[in-house]
């Protein structure tokens, strides 16, 4: 069983292809690192994947409403507290308890503050403490410790496991070791001019999908 399931997928940006040939299947508890240089599509591809845009090519199967996506953007609601915050997703995402998730990111001295006045690190602990209350089993994360510092970047790697450890997955463009060490890792490489392709099949492909 995979939660995410990618077969020659291509997506593009500006109408030009910015990633082909990307294959992939994720079982629960599995985790597929993005790597490659600014530009060559990690954020398109992502994007590609949580649906806000369509595909070129290629299927991508997962269970309805089982992916959450967290991009560039925090997404916070500036004049809401960090608790509000999470209180209005959980709602929005079926009524979970905000706790664990500001307990997560170091976040209880902070419940009460609005967003407006958090820091870029702490909004981005907010963004990220997120993804625990949307309760959906496949995250999709875009350079996720960008503004975090040392000790924050540790907080979101164990969140990050134990994610994985209750049978979740992830895929995410990073460069920064998040500790994932049985991650696989799908290199974007150039192919030609506005044109890439992935350089590798991960070994979380399914040969049933070839
Ligand atoms: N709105 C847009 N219109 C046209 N082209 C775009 C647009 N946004 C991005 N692109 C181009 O699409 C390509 C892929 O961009 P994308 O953001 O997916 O790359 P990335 O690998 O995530 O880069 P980075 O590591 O810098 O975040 C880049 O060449 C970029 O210049």
């Amino acid at each position: 069983m995979s939660l995410l399931a990618v077969r020659d997928l291509a997506v593009a940006r500006g109408g030009l292809r910015a990633v082909e040939g990307v294959h992939f299947a994720l079982a629960p508890g599995a985790a597929l690192v993005l790597r490659g240089p600014n530009g060559i599509g990690k954020t398109t591809l992502l994007r590609t994947l949580a649906g806000l845009q369509p595909a070129v090519a290629g299927v991508i199967e997962a269970a309805a409403d089982s992916m959450a996506y967290a991009g560039h953007s925090d997404g916070l609601k500036s004049a809401l507290s960090a608790a509000e915050n999470l209180r209005f997703w959980a709602e929005i995402f079926g009524g979970r308890d905000i706790e664990a998730a500001l307990a997560a990111m170091n976040l209880r001295d902070l419940a009460a503050r609005p967003a407006h006045a958090l820091s870029a690190g702490q909004k981005r602990r907010l963004g990220l403490a997120r993804l625990m209350v949307t309760g959906r089993p496949v995250w999709l994360l875009d350079e996720p410790t960008v503004s975090l510092d040392r000790d924050s970047v540790a907080l979101f790697a164990a969140m990050l496991r134990a994610h994985l450890d209750r049978g979740g997955a992830a895929v995410i463009a990073t460069h920064i070791d998040l500790g994932l060490h049985e991650a696989e890792i799908l290199e974007l490489g150039p192919f030609r001019a506005g044109r890439v392709r992935s350089q590798s099949r991960p070994a979380g492909f399914n040969e049933a999908f070839g």
